[in-house]
């Protein structure tokens, strides 16, 4: 998906949502427990009851390799699911010498070899241009670069001050050299939102994917007032938030009214902040 289509897809939903599918087998629904594959069953329901709402679905890794096999089939099945107006976000948050990320870019863009056809994936900058890199041999996919993370222990090293400026304002200067904002997005967490008007200064055209809202507690409006620009350039993610509103028969439902209650809000941010 381009940057043009993504932002097509914002103004037609009026909605920067991108529901995380952190589907955790331990909190899912006892009555799915009994389907053929709980977690696939999972998703396919929320996605159902919220891509109305939202433009981006990003399944987290770690919730789909912590399943084996399993796991890894369930996540192709899921990807294979989501419509294709919405953006795909593997967040794997990889990154390692040259010939090992190029087979990483290979996992998550390279149907034929792995089964997985993503628009994006999540990387850690700290290997260095060679380490990102090969994930950009692929012309129609997108880096979501780590810059500012919405942890606590994101301040241990992204806020160090290095030759006169934190760490992470190198991360969003020198990745400007390996690719544009046609290719390249930053992640921002929520709960970072003090930092968006400067990181904005830096990045004024790209995407940042923003995770942090619900469940850890970041101002969706801060966000919005901070970091939006022209073309919207904001993807602000929840998971937790939206996938367990509900824990019975009714979680689908629960799930949607969670997810049209940020869309609504969004639309107004939009209508506010849209510049
Ligand atoms: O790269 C991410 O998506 C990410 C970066 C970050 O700084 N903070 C962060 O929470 N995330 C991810 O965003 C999701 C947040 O989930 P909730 O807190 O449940 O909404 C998880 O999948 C995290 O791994």
């Amino acid at each position: 998906m381009t940057h043009e289509e993504l932002f097509f897809q914002i103004t037609h939903k009026k909605s920067y949502l991108c529901v995380g599918l952190d589907t955790d087998i331990r909190k899912i629904p006892e009555h799915l427990l009994n389907e053929e594959d709980p977690v696939f069953a999972f998703n396919k329901a929320i996605i159902d009851a919220t891509s109305d709402y939202c433009v981006a679905y990003k399944p987290n890794l770690a919730f789909y390799e912590a399943q084996g096999v399993a796991g890894w089939e369930s996540l192709r099945k899921t990807l294979a699911y989501i419509p294709k107006t919405h953006f795909t976000i593997a967040d794997a948050k990889r990154g390692d010498i040259g010939n090992t990320s190029g087979l990483y870019a290979r996992t998550f863009f390279d149907p034929a070899a792995s089964g997985l056809d993503f628009d994006s994936v999540t990387v850690a900058p700290y290997m260095g241009s060679d380490s990102v890199l090969p994930f950009l041999d692929y012309s129609n996919k997108w880096v979501i670069l780590l810059a500012l993370t919405s942890n606590t222990g994101g301040s241990d090293f992204q806020r160090l001050v290095v030759d006169d400026k934190p760490l992470y304002e190198h991360v969003l200067t020198t990745s400007q050299q390996w690719a544009g904002p046609d290719r390249m997005m930053y992640v921002v967490g929520a709960t970072q939102a003090d930092a968006l008007s400067h990181i904005r200064t830096l990045v004024p055209n790209h995407f940042l994917l923003v995770p942090g809202v619900g469940a850890q507690g970041g101002s969706l409006e801060e966000v919005s007032r901070y970091g939006m620009n022209a073309r919207c350039g904001l993807l602000v993610n929840s998971s937790r938030g939206i996938l367990y509103a509900g824990n019975g028969q009714d979680f689908a439902q629960k799930a949607r009214v969670e997810a049209h209650a940020i869309q609504q809000e969004m639309e107004k941010y939009l209508e506010l902040y849209l510049k």
